[in-house]
């Protein structure tokens, strides 16, 4: 007989995302995100971090001062890291899963890339402008917003 307490779909690609966010060396907010086809294969993965070629160590991580000296301005955000990540898979259709809602940067890679759902764990910044541009956005694209029911399951590596 097959054993039955075996992750299902969903806890298995955020469970996928939240460890592509351990990655990241953003001291603050560590994201993942996974992209995957309608048969559900995984097309790509991505977390955030600076661009190639900047050394995280040489990059500011801070989050207030001086717009130059804010992560803000170089950091590349884990959905479009996945999004770049992806480039000879074909995202149609695809769904996102994603540690924190989106952004409206991101949103808009997500959109005219063909991405057809968004399951989002995350929300923290719901009220900010940027998640209700990324709502709209969402809303008028006909993207599906799903939030992540956590299962209560504990998943337990030894790395
Ligand atoms: N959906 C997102 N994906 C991301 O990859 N990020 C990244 C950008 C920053 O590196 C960090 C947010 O930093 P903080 O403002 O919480 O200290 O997470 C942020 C969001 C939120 O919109
Ligand atoms: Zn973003």
């Amino acid at each position: 007989m097959k054993r039955e307490d075996y992750i299902n779909w969903d806890e298995y690609f955020m469970g996928i995302a939240l460890l592509t966010a351990m990655r990241s060396k953003d001291p603050n907010s560590q994201v993942g995100a996974c992209i995957v086809s309608p048969e559900n294969k995984i097309l790509s993965l991505g977390y955030n971090g600076m661009p190639m070629g900047c050394s995280d160590d040489e990059m500011p991580w801070e989050r207030e001062g001086a717009p130059l000296q804010t992560k803000y301005m170089y950091v590349c955000h884990a959905e479009l890291n996945a999004i770049l990540n992806s480039a000879h898979n074909n995202l149609k259709g695809a769904r996102v899963y994603v540690t924190l809602f989106p952004c409206n940067e991101c949103t808009k890679a997500i959109i005219q890339s063909g991405i057809a759902e968004v399951v989002y764990y995350g929300d923290k910044y719901h009220d900010s402008d940027s998640s209700i541009a990324a709502r709209f956005m969402f809303e008028h694209a006909g993207v599906r917003l799903t939030p992540y029911k956590p299962t209560g399951r504990r998943a337990e590596l030894e790395l």
